[in-house]
């Protein structure tokens, strides 16, 4: 796993030019969240132009409230209508105001939730376009890790920017008030809030750094988390004594983590007070300004209580819409992520002009001089591969471990694309062929095949899940993979969910596993069969009678048999045999055996074992 030394952070503090520019994503991410829910998205909209109104509203009634009580008191007789008017409309506003907010918040919680939902929609959907070979990478991982922590934060980004929008309108409106009274005021304001505003953006970008060099480490983090904690990892765990290594590790990372974290936190808690006074210092002065002008008789007082109240709202908003556009800046920098995940193209693809999968092979499949090296690697996994597999033949793959057995299979079904030479389909190069149809005329069961927390039913249907719901299909490849008599054992049949993680699961053994896993090949009715050792969990009979139907069930079908075992590998019509990515030799049975070589004396070794 790639690991940054915590102190060695990769560079990466974005400055202020930057966050600028990250605010150009903005436009992009409200039109997704438009897209979310229009209907959402106006009613919110429209609720928070209401809503911006009621501050400078609500002040100015007040004001006018004060007014009039200090002229009935010296009014006589004395005339309460206008006052019951002013309160009433004062009363009326306070009420539509909390309705609005309440109303804001709910389509904010609505909106939100439906917006997490669909990015996280469509970051599976992106994830699954992407190529195998971009999931082995850790910088891959890292930004898919960022990317989907966007899925939860950005609901926060969401109401944010709208009430953003909403506050800047409020603003404007109590501008206008105090422009009209004194406009040295609002230099006064800017000194209260300028210096906190910077401080904030400051550490902002100080603790995205740190959170963005920290993300390998968060998914280590998480990764200790997961196999100290998880049913599919606890019989290891048990066993071999591992959980307080691995709390070791967890906690040495989290401390380091919780240190970095901890220095930031009190820097920015230190200067933010000290800024902070300097605002209440400047707010202080503006109020004594006003206090002064009111003794002085140059304003009423209803104007004072008016001007003081509107200061004391424009500092608020005016800290609220400078602290909201660092955390803006911040989410619209995390934006970068993600949109920079959907950037991520995967390379391999269907031509535009793609050449449809033949209804029937004709000759079959030809390596040419194919080699292949994974990414990040320098050693060759298969190279200088020429062999041909003909339509309707059964080609056996042996070799030692690592021989490159499921490498050339990955190949084959186009997981990976050839770094050298050329693997054609009845001459045409197989890149040239419409890749889902290659990928759906194509059966591959794995040897580390999933073991999905689905029902018994479903766990055969992800072979073709377009017959998820055909029974009767299902039955007819549990019947052929010998899976039918592990599911009629099961109380749910069909129906049964299986492995342990889902309430009413029923685990089942390595074997039986292994041959639900292998129906789903047969559901596939695929023209190319690949079996990566089907059998290495079968007992003996089990694998003899999945064998003997195999032979019978893909009679006329081309099919690849990767085995260990030379039982299972002599029924094959030809053997190849890989070492060390290379092909050593292929033949039939008999032929290898005659030649004396490595198979001859792998086959003997094994038979000899048997005596
Ligand atoms: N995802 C991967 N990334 C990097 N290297 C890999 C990857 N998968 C396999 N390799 C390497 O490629 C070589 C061939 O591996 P492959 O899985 O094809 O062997 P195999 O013949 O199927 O082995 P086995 O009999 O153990 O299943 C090995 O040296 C292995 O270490």
């Amino acid at each position: 796993m790639a690991r940054n030394s915590p102190n060695n952070l990769p560079e990466n503090k974005p400055n202020i030019r930057e966050r600028l520019k990250a605010l150009a994503n903005l436009p992009a991410f409200l039109k997704e969240v438009y897209q979310t829910s229009p209907s959402l998205t106006i009613g919110n909209t429209l609720l928070r132009l209401l809503r911006s109104l009621m501050p400078v509203s609500s002040l100015y009634v007040a004001k006018l409230i004060i007014d009039e009580v200090i002229l009935q008191v010296s009014n006589t007789p004395k005339d309460f209508h206008h006052l019951y008017l002013l309160i009433g409309a004062e009363f009326a506003l306070a009420i539509i105001g909390d309705l609005l907010a309440r109303g804001i918040s709910l389509t904010d919680s609505l909106l939100g939730d439906l917006f997490a939902n669909r990015t996280s929609v469509q970051l599976m959907k992106h994830a699954a376009s992407l190529d195998l070979a971009q999931f082995e990478d850790a910088t891959f991982y890292d930004k898919l890790e960022r990317a989907r922590q966007q899925t939860a934060g950005r609901t926060i980004l969401l109401s944010q920017t709208l009430a953003q929008g909403q506050d800047a309108i409020t603003m404007g409106l109590l501008l206008v008030g105090l422009i009209a009274f004194n406009p040295w005021l609002i230099l006064l304001l800017l000194v209260a809030v300028i210096p906190s505003f910077l401080g904030e953006l400051h550490f902002n970008a100080k603790s995205y750094s740190l959170q963005y060099g920290w993300t390998p480490q968060r998914r280590e983090l998480d990764y200790y988390r997961f196999i100290g904690a998880s049913d599919d990892t606890a019989k290891e765990v048990k066993l071999f004594g591992l959980s307080d290594f691995l709390i070791d590790r967890f906690q040495t990372l989290s401390i380091q983590y919780f240190k970095e974290n901890r220095k930031l936190s009190i820097e920015r808690a230190s200067w933010g007070s000290l800024l902070l006074a300097i605002g209440t210092l400047g707010y202080f002065a503006a109020y004594g300004i006003i206090i002064f002008q009111t003794v002085n008789g140059a304003v009423t007082i209803g104007s004072l209580t008016f001007l003081a109240g509107s200061f004391r709202q424009l500092r608020a908003l005016l800290e609220g819409i400078l602290g909201r556009f660092n955390s803006i800046s911040q989410g619209a920098l995390y934006l970068n992520d993600l949109f920079e995940f959907y950037k991520i193209e995967p390379k391999i693809t269907s031509p535009v002009l793609a050449r449809p999968f033949p209804k029937e092979i004709k000759e079959g499949f030809r390596f040419e001089n194919v080699g292949f090296k994974y990414p990040n690697s320098d050693k060759w996994a298969n190279r200088h591969l020429n062999f041909t597999l003909k339509v309707g033949e059964k080609l056996a793959l042996v070799g030692e471990n690592g021989a490159g057995k499921t490498t050339l299979v990955k190949l084959l079904g186009r997981l990976y694309d050839p770094d050298e030479g050329t693997i054609y389909l009845d001459g045409f190069d197989l890149k040239e062929y419409n890749l889902s149809e290659l990928r759906e005329r194509i059966g591959v069961i794995f040897q580390d095949f999933q073991r999905f927390q689905f029902t018994a039913g479903d766990n055969i249907a992800v072979g073709d899940i377009s017959r998820r719901e055909v029974l009767p299909e299902l039955q007819r490849a549990a019947h052929q993979s010998l899976a039918d008599t592990v599911i009629e054992k099961l109380p749910l049949n069909y129906e049964q969910p299986l492995g342990k993680r889902f309430a009413k699961g029923v685990e089942l053994s390595g074997g039986e596993w292994q041959k639900v896993a292998l129906a789903r090949a047969y559901l596939r009715e695929a023209d190319v069969l690949i079996l990566d050792e089907p059998t290495a969990a079968l007992d003996a009979r089990a694998e003899y009678e999945v064998f003997k139907r195999f032979a019978e069930l893909t009679k006329g079908k081309t099919a690849i048999l990767i085995s260990h075992r030379f039982s299972t590998v002599r029924m094959a019509d030809r053997i190849l045999v890989l070492d060390k990515g290379q092909v050593l030799e292929i033949g039939t049975h008999q032929e290898l055996l005659a030649q004396n070589g490595r198979y001859a004396e792998l086959f003997n070794l094994q038979a000899e074992g048997y005596r």
